[in-house]
């Protein structure tokens, strides 16, 4: 998967993944008040209408971007019927060719770890016959329970040859509050960035790049570039671009010389385009459409401003 990633970012020009976080308030009216019609003002009316909000921005955008972030927590406010929700999702992503990086930020004790791996990475073996469960092909890793949270992970994403991506520097603002910590005079990032190297040089693809990953935040762009160093072989998962308030030109050290090895996020400034003023000639209707052009111009912005091209 890591290869293919590889390749479809090159085919595309487009490092970047549509984060699908589906907030009922980004639903346009006429949307929800369907899926209110068909399904009540139910947990199911509200998991019909993020689905049909998803599928229309993903038949909108996929022949423009290699991936795709669902965030499982905007599902799973739905209770069960968010949970179908995002495996629909996660199904047609798939039938669409896009790359489904699952933003779960799992992490536990190693039997617990190895629950979370078998769900969403592998496959849940019963009697004589074997299941996908969600079937992701790189999910999102907490690796502050150490070694034997993550390794569980690795161990089942080898042999499906898919990858995740390790919580090393967050976007957040108060992402420092621990991470930033010095300990032996390095701040835990770092040292947590040498776990990935060491993780990751487990499970190598082909074109040089590991299938373990990074998160580091578009909104902490020096450490971004020391972390670029540590992790030269590593891809960045790169979140905060857009509605955190991170741009193109804040994103050149994330990426190697080979204009490679990073992939940026943005969730609400594809998916709620349509609200902002720059992209208010769509309306409410149009919703789709203000996405694919919230796409190209993040393309557009992160080619020129992080010097790909
Ligand atoms: O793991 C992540 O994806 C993540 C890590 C991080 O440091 N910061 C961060 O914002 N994210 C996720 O990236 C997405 C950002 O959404 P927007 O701010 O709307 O683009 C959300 O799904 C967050 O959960």
């Amino acid at each position: 998967m890591i290869d293919k990633l590889v390749e479809k970012i090159r085919r595309t020009g487009a490092p970047i993944e549509v984060g699908l976080d589906p907030m009922l308030d980004y639903v346009p009216e006429f949307v929800k008040q369907k899926a209110y019609a068909e399904q009540g003002e139910t947990l199911e009316g509200a998991a019909e209408a993020i689905w049909q909000f998803n599928k229309a921005i993903i038949d909108a955008v996929y022949d423009l971007i290699p991936a795709v972030k669902p965030q499982i927590a905007m599902y799973e406010q739905f209770g069960i019927p968010g949970i179908m929700a995002f495996k629909k999702t996660l199904d047609y992503c798939h039938e669409k060719d896009l790359i489904v990086i699952g933003d779960i930020k799992r992490g536990d004790i190693g039997s617990t770890s190895g629950a979370y791996a078998t769900g969403h990475l592998g496959k849940a073996q019963v009697g004589s016959r074997s299941y996908y469960g969600f079937n992701e092909d790189f999910i999102t890793i907490n690796p502050y329970m150490g070694t034997d949270s993550v390794q569980p992970f690795i161990d089942v994403a080898v042999p499906e040859k898919k990858g995740m991506f390790i919580l090393t520097k967050t976007s957040n603002p108060s992402s420092g509050e621990f991470q930033d910590r010095l300990i032996d005079g390095r701040p835990l990032y770092e040292w947590v960035a040498e776990k990935v190297v060491e993780w990751g040089s487990q499970h190598m693809g082909e074109c040089g790049y590991s299938y373990v990953g990074a998160v580091v935040g578009a909104t902490y762009p020096e450490m971004g570039k020391v972390l670029r160093g540590i992790m030269k072989k590593n891809f960045i998962l790169v979140p905060g671009y857009g509605a955190q308030g991170a741009k193109g030109s804040d994103l050149v050290n994330y990426f190697n010389e080979d204009g490679l090895g990073a992939i940026v996020n943005s969730s609400r400034g594809i998916i709620a385009a349509y609200k902002q003023p720059k992209y208010e000639k769509f309306g409410p209707e149009g919703f789709a459409d203000a996405s694919r052009q919230a796409v190209l111009d993040m393309i557009e912005d992160i080619q020129v401003g992080a010097g790909l091209r």
